[in-house]
């Protein structure tokens, strides 16, 4: 991705109460996958490198949960903000730690542009943040925007149709927005009360008070922000999918092996997201941990070693001790590749009945457990299992055996 050549952070509100959602817990820090709303959209922030300081504005009551959310799931570059009454309030807050002293707050270096982005939208992308961050670069003030769902009517004392908007000249604002940060900081200062308190719109406070035109950026569909019930249910199927669709795999140092985990990228990649191809189980432990903690589910362990089971059973306890909510099926499968000139496959029995028992196991805890054999050569060979499924790719074959 292009590099960003201006000092950038962000500051995500997370301060409101939820009402249109209900319940008692606010809902940025209702549980999706065992992991709070709120965490999702500070992990999208995070992995953007170039993104310094990550601004997390909460209700008084709420910075030691937030505090301990940040602790739990290893957050990187957050400072905790105590939010105001309204999110105008709590985003003006969220300003003051890059330009005056706080007391509970050290001052941080001011950045170029920042970045705001509601704590309650946890789909955004890098993409859409550098599109929106060199538009604020350019203009001053950038936002994402979608097509309306709806058309936006008005409505008369009368409780009738006084008019309605043609939908195809206006657009939903969403977020991120981006701004040079002497525009917004400066739109802040000069908010009358009113503006704390009943607006809406940021893109319309760098306009209003420092003659801003922000540049719209067409944004994706997943901006969305959880606001009902709902969104939560639509939030959480999004992260099912998008983990479905994940895979690391975990190679042997071996030079062979780890020809065939790229080859397995290959083929994969179109389908589904390859994480990392990480090399060797035990060496690799502060990479597999951030693999873990990235909530990544599905593991192809390949290796070429004739007791197997013994590397799966690392990569079980490895998972177990990560504390990683296993509250979403793990699966494993075991690649054991036969890089021999040996036309059968060279699995003993023995092996394979303690891995059926071991998948036994596992599966109480939630982690399925599948093997592969695969033949690797330079040209198709025959397989040889009978009654077992065999598919075929370039100079690879494998059969699914558990
Ligand atoms: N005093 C407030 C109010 C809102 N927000 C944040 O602003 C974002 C967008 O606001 P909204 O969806 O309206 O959140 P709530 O105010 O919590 O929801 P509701 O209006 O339903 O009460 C949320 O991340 C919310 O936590 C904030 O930081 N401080
Ligand atoms: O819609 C918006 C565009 O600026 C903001 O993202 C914000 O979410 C509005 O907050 P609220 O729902 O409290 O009006």
């Amino acid at each position: 991705m292009e590099p960003v050549s201006a000092a950038v952070s962000a500051v995500l509100p997370a301060g409101g109460s939820g009402e249109r959602l209900g319940g008692a817990t606010p809902k940025q820090f209702c549980g999706l996958q065992g992991r709070p709303l709120v965490s999702y959209a500070v992990r999208a922030m995070e992995r953007v490198s170039w993104i310094s300081d990550i601004i997390v504005v909460v209700s008084p009551e709420n910075i030691e949960t937030m505090k301990s959310i940040i602790e739990k799931y290893g957050h990187k570059r957050v400072t905790v903000v105590k939010g105001g009454i309204t999110r105008h309030r709590s985003i003006f807050n969220g300003l003051k730690v890059f330009a005056e002293n706080q007391s509970s707050n050290r001052l941080l270096q001011k950045p170029e542009v920042v970045i705001i982005h509601d704590a309650v939208r946890p789909f955004v992308e890098e993409d859409i943040l550098l599109k929106v961050v060199m538009a604020a670069k350019e203009h001053g003030a950038a936002g994402a925007i979608r097509p309306l769902v709806s058309t936006v009517i008005a409505s008369g004392e009368d409780g009738c149709l006084d008019h309605s908007l043609e939908r195809a000249r206006y657009r939903a604002s969403e977020m991120p927005q981006a701004f040079l940060f002497d525009i917004i900081y400066q739109a802040y200062q000069q908010c009358t009360d009113h503006d704390l308190d009943y607006g809406t719109e940021c893109l319309h406070l760098a306009l209003k008070y420092c003659k801003t035109n922000a540049k719209l950026v067409e944004g994706t569909a997943d901006l969305w922000k959880v606001t009902y019930k709902r969104d939560l249910y639509a939030a959480e199927s999004i992260i099912k999918d998008s983990l479905s669709q994940q895979i690391c795999i975990i190679t042997d140092v071996k030079e062979a092996v780890v020809q065939a985990g790229f080859l397995l990228h290959e083929s994969l990649k179109n389908q589904v997201k390859v994480e990392a191809i990480s090399i060797s189980l035990s060496k690799n432990d502060s990479h597999l941990q951030n693999i873990f903690s990235g909530e990544c589910y599905n593991f192809l362990c390949i290796n070429d070693k004739e007791y197997a089971t013994e590397e799966i059973q690392k990569l079980v306890d490895m998972l177990e001790k990560s504390n990683v909510p296993l509250l979403y099926p793990v699966v494993l499968i075991l690649v054991h590749l036969n890089i021999s000139e040996n036309i059968s496959f060279s699995i003993g029995l023995e092996e394979l009945t303690k891995i059926k028992k071991f998948a036994r196991e596992v599966k109480k805890k939630n982690i399925l457990v599948y093997g592969l054999l695969i033949q690797y050569k330079k040209f198709p060979l025959n397989c040889y299992a009978s009654g077992l499924p065999i598919l075929s790719r370039g100079g690879l074959e494998w059969v699914l055996f558990s």
